[in-house]
């Protein structure tokens, strides 16, 4: 069966994915723009579970705030494209899919090729199972010679109180302190919790990570695979003010969590080689 392609916001294409026929089951949904994830719906918790801000702006090239914003060729400022790259801002085409998965791909246009000159294909699969959603970031380089990029799955979580949150996977571990120009620090707590703002790169995350949610009464387990470190951000009062796609009480309601190649090394990616990287979330 074909994806499920139906009109989204701001009139842009989004797939829906589904686990069986039944109403009521897992549900997950994905925009052409941006290979960009903004629901999930697993039937466990009958929740959304992923955060999309109320003020978001479905105009492209605009990138959709929450979600999963896919950060490619470059995160955050390291490196001389805009922020966190272009392919969250880039039309990606439909290359293989069923009820339940979707693969999108994007190779760059003229226009990204002037200012980033790297042939590549990019490939996002995003697949539903009963209470876990896949997300595989696949990249080959399709140019002559190696191409060097660092990236990040941005994903936004639902949380109903981030004051009742907890990030659970990260002690012991050394963080780059976006807040205090990346200086490194090393992680104490058994827990990351939010009383302000929090912009942290951990370098050499494990591959388990737990968000909990208290007030929710539920838990999201984070698996990774192949991406080394973990972004954790919340915006909190004033940076939430700031971003005018971004409602200002908003920050109580959500938890970043981004599986990335940030603090560690970039890739470096021969010519015609693939690297792959994963992350899956469940609910407990
Ligand atoms: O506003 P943007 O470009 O979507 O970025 C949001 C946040 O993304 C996070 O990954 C960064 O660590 C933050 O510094 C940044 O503010």
């Amino acid at each position: 069966m074909a994806p499920n392609l139906v009109t989204g916001d701001g009139d842009l294409p989004k797939v829906v994915l589904r686990c069986g026929d039944e109403p009521g089951g897992d549900k997950a949904e994905v925009y052409l723009h941006g290979a960009h994830v903004t629901s999930w719906i697993p039937e466990a918790t009958g929740k959304e579970m992923i955060f999309v801000s109320k003020d978001a702006i479905f105009k492209p090239p605009k990138a959709i705030r929450g979600g999963v914003p896919v950060c490619f060729p470059q995160f955050s400022d390291m490196g001389p494209l805009g922020a966190h790259g272009f392919a969250r801002n880039s039309a990606f085409e439909v290359q293989d899919g069923e009820s339940d998965q979707v693969t999108l791909a994007l190779r760059p246009s003229e226009e990204d090729l002037e200012r980033w000159p790297q042939k590549f294909e990019l490939r996002i699969t995003v697949a539903l199972s009963p209470g876990c959603l896949t997300q595989t970031m696949e990249v080959q380089n399709m140019g002559s010679s190696a191409m060097e990029f660092t990236c990040a799955l941005h994903t936004y979580f639902r949380v109903e109180d981030v004051t009742n949150a907890q990030v659970k996977g990260l002690r012991g571990l050394t963080y780059l302190d976006n807040l205090q120009s990346r200086e490194r620090f090393t992680e104490a707590n058994a827990c990351v919790e939010f009383s302000g703002e929090v912009d942290r790169i951990y370098c050499g995350a494990p591959d388990t990570i737990d968000l909990v949610d208290g007030a929710a009464g539920h838990s999201v387990v984070i698996e990774k695979t192949g991406f080394p470190d973990a972004v954790v951000w919340n915006p909190w009062v004033d940076k939430a003010a700031s971003l005018k796609d971004f409602g200002d009480e908003e920050y109580k309601e959500m938890v970043c969590i981004e599986p990335a190649v940030a603090g560690s090394d970039p890739i470096s990616l021969d010519a015609g080689k693939m690297w792959t990287a994963v992350q899956k979330f469940m609910t407990r």
